[in-house]
């Protein structure tokens, strides 16, 4: 389940050397507890002789690297957008000032672009006035890019205006550089923590069993497939399709087919099928019930599509639409079997992720910014906060950033989703 070559240990600044002021106010911290990387007894089986693996557990620490109340802290959002990003961004802040008394907080605007003050981009100051209110808006109140910045340009910035811990949100790209940057800093030998908080619509960060915005946009996507349905049960012959975000991994499309068990077809990019095993199947669907969902990632069948070679600011190859691919393939088909059909096509596209984070996630965008912050401050570095095992967990970026998380075809995730859909193998 672990990379033999990578390490749960954490890097560390140097030895801690200040009271925590958290002293004055609670009396449990952190002090040896780790968290479990294995979660069953069989995944604990190869153990019995040895320690099995663990992460430090999150949470506050005695003694701190940092004096907080002589320091100053940087913030940024980096990567596509996500519900709960402006939940993160103001729980640092009521954090580090209320919580640690920290004087100076930078924000830095659009991502690592601002960090490394591009285009003249001057940080905002971040204070609790100023985040007030924003965990009732969707996006970010930084904003946020992609494509790659000089690390000595972002660190120069971070020396230039005294920051001694670095908190940045965002994805697999983001903590990669995260991860760049806090290396970097370290071999220059400088006294500057960089924290990482995983950021993915897609779900798809290892150690963090269920990412922040992730349910929220789960449920924006039923919305969808709701409508869908409705379309679909209204037409004879009547299809709804439905085009969902999702890269490389499919758990939007899992999660919506689950939560609404009227979709006929889940497809996604772990899964490949076969085109002519699915039209053959959706056409029986048809003649047997009359109506048909197919939920389809945005990712899946791209094998099947032209592809255009080209990528974006990320690296990330530009996909094709396989939205628009089916819709004409279903038609194509279905208008050969003389079956008569009416295919709605919905894309709700950035509609799921440009939203206001629901409570659960937004209680959850709470813990994720006081935890960054107590790492912070006790001088771990080159780390995220990762969630795993029911419990808060430092996690070394290199280990997140290793591979990503897909659904597993033989999991119990698509094994449950394989019965609610009732689709057949399609391979
Ligand atoms: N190894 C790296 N070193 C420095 N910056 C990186 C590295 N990998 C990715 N980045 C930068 O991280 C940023 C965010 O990555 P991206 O993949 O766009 O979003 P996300 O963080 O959501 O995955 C981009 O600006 C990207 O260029
Ligand atoms: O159009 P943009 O901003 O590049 O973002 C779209 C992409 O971002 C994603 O939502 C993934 O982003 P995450 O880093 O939040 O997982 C993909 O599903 C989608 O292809
Ligand atoms: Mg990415």
């Amino acid at each position: 389940m672990l990379p033999d070559s990578l390490s749960t240990q954490v890097k560390v600044l140097g030895p801690t050397r200040f009271p925590n002021p958290l002293l004055q106010i609670r009396s449990t911290f952190v002090e040896r507890d780790r968290v479990l990387l294995p979660s069953t007894l069989q995944e604990l089986e190869p153990y019995l002789h040895r320690e099995p693996p663990s992460f430090e557990m999150a949470g506050p620490r005695r003694e701190l690297f940092f004096d907080p109340s002589t320091i100053a802290c940087g913030i940024l959002t980096c990567g596509g957008l996500c519900p709960g990003l402006n939940d993160v961004l103001r729980s640092v802040v009521l954090s580090l000032t209320y919580a640690y008394g920290v004087p100076t907080i930078y924000g830095f605007r659009y991502g690592y672009a601002g960090l490394a003050a591009k285009n003249g981009l001057e940080p905002l100051s971040l204070t609790p006035a100023v985040v007030e209110d924003i965990h009732t808006k969707g996006g970010t109140l930084l904003g946020s890019s992609r494509g790659p910045q000089e690390l000595g340009d972002m660190i120069e910035t971070l020396e230039r205006l005294k920051v001694r811990v670095l908190f940045a949100v965002g994805g697999d790209g983001t903590l990669r550089g995260a991860s760049a940057l806090a290396q970097e800093i370290l071999r220059r030998g400088l006294e500057i923590a960089v924290v990482g908080i995983p950021k993915t619509i897609d779900n798809d960060i290892l150690w963090v069993e269920r990412s922040f915005g992730f349910a929220t946009a789960v449920e924006e996507a039923t919305r969808a497939l709701e409508a869908a349905h409705a379309e679909a049960r209204g037409a004879l012959g009547g299809i709804g399709l439905v085009k969902l975000m999702g890269r490389h991994s499919g758990f939007i499309t899992a999660h919506a087919s689950l939560a609404n068990s009227d979709v006929n077809f889940c497809l996604v990019p772990e899964v490949p099928f076969r085109l002519e095993a699915f039209l053959g199947a959706l056409e029986a669907r048809l003649r047997a019930r009359g109506h048909a969902v197919v939920a389809v990632a945005e990712g899946a069948a791209q094998e099947l599509l032209p592809s255009s070679g080209e990528r974006d600011a990320s690296g990330n190859l530009r996909l094709g639409d396989v939205g628009l691919f089916l819709r004409g393939e279903i038609s194509r088909y279905l208008q050969g079997c003389g079956l008569e059909f009416s295919i709605k096509y919905i894309d709700p596209s950035y509609i799921i992720r440009g939203v206001a984070a629901n409570a659960a996630d937004s209680e959850y965008c709470l813990a994720l910014g006081q935890h960054a912050v107590h790492a912070g401050m006790a001088g771990r570095t080159d780390l995220m906060i990762g969630y795993w095992n029911g419990h808060f967990a430092y996690v070394p970026l290199a280990l997140a950033t290793a591979q990503r998380k897909q659904i597993h075809p033989q999991s119990e995730l698509w094994q449950r989703v394989l019965g609610a859909t009732g689709q057949p193998d399609m391979s």
